[in-house]
């Protein structure tokens, strides 16, 4: 299993952390347009491996996709991020331009690769690298909701006093600071309804702190996150390349699910080999349709930026 990380900034090198420590790669290249960074995180990476137990082989590059040739994941997370006081969607501007060359330069090298576009505004990012490269849809995948999920958790956790190896959640739609509809009726604490334990004013602070997870660290950084963002990509790829048909949100091309076409959005999916192997149609609530529709409008309205 071949893995390349396009982008060896916060992010990239977490993710390429992750998945060197879980071992299950040959390989993972790390490519950067930056002169040097990416040998140099990949260097230093590799010198943990003997601390870290692991035989993952990281190489760095500087913008030479050749490097990258016969991948069988690739992972887009080239392109900037937000500051404090910023929108996701703020970042359409320099990253629209990074992420289609990149995806046509990835396709070029690995035309059989999986792509994750991690790059923001994500659901618009994921939309324009299937435009612009026109592969088969299983085969591009935004990751969005994996990490929107684990900070439900970890506010569900919280709230309930648990652990968060007690509780289960989902959050699916729009990856944005207004767009993403946290699933507190479907959560779970051991198989028992969240709402058996948490009062509906208390839910409804762990869905709006979830919604803002993203922007609350980037307050707390100066930059956005990376640990969630590096450790969510690196259980997709491992999902791929060990072919769990494990179930992420993820943001995926639509054609009629959740009633919606030609739209890149966060909704269940089962990931192996093949990348996206179903989506899964969930029986939303009228309130849920509501919100979930009018996430997809504001995903749409930033398409139209492109
Ligand atoms: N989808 C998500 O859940 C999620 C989570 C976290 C971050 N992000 C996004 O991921 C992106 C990266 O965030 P970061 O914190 O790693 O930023 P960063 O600035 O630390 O790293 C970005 C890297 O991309 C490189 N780069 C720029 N243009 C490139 C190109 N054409 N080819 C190769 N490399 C290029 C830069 O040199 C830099 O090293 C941002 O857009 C951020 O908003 C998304
Ligand atoms: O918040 C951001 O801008 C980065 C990322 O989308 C996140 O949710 O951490």
């Amino acid at each position: 299993m071949k893995v390349t990380v396009v982008g060896a900034g916060a992010v990239g090198a977490s993710c390429a952390e992750y998945i060197a420590m879980k071992d299950f790669a040959s390989e993972v290249v790390l490519i950067d347009i930056k002169e040097g960074f990416a040998e140099g995180k990949a260097m230093d990476l590799m010198q943990t491996a003997s601390l870290m137990n692991f035989d993952t082989q990281i190489t760095g590059v500087t913008n030479d996709y050749s490097k990258t040739a016969n991948s069988d994941v690739a992972v887009i997370t080239s392109g900037i991020p937000r500051k404090p006081g910023m929108t996701r969607e703020e970042l359409i501007g320099i990253n629209a331009g990074i992420v289609k060359s990149v995806a046509t330069s990835l396709i070029e090298q690995s035309p059989n690769v999986i792509i994750i576009v991690v790059s923001n505004p994500m659901d618009t990012m994921a939309y324009l690298a299937h435009k612009s490269i026109g592969i088969a849809k299983n085969r591009i995948i935004g990751m969005g909701g994996a990490l929107d999920s684990a900070r439900f958790k970890f506010r569900l956790a919280e709230a309930l006093g648990c652990p968060q190896s007690d509780v289960d959640g989902m959050v699916i739609a729009g990856h944005s600071d207004t767009g993403m509809l946290p699933l507190t009726r479907l959560a779970v604490r051991n198989s028992v309804p969240v709402t058996a334990f948490l009062s509906e004013e208390r839910l409804s602070e762990v869905a709006e702190a979830t919604k803002v997870g993203g922007a609350t660290l980037t307050k707390l950084l100066g930059t956005s996150a990376w640990y969630a963002p590096g450790a969510a990509v690196s259980s997709m790829v491992q999902a791929i390349a060990c072919d769990t048909k494990k179930m992420f949100p993820c943001s995926a091309l639509l054609d009629g699910e959740y009633g919606l076409t030609d739209i890149s959005i966060g909704v269940p999916c089962i990931i192996g080999k093949n990348g996206i192997e179903k989506i899964v149609e969930l029986e939303l609530t009228d309130a849920e349709k509501a919100k979930f529709k009018e996430s997809a409008a504001g995903v749409r309205a930033v398409n139209e930026l492109l």
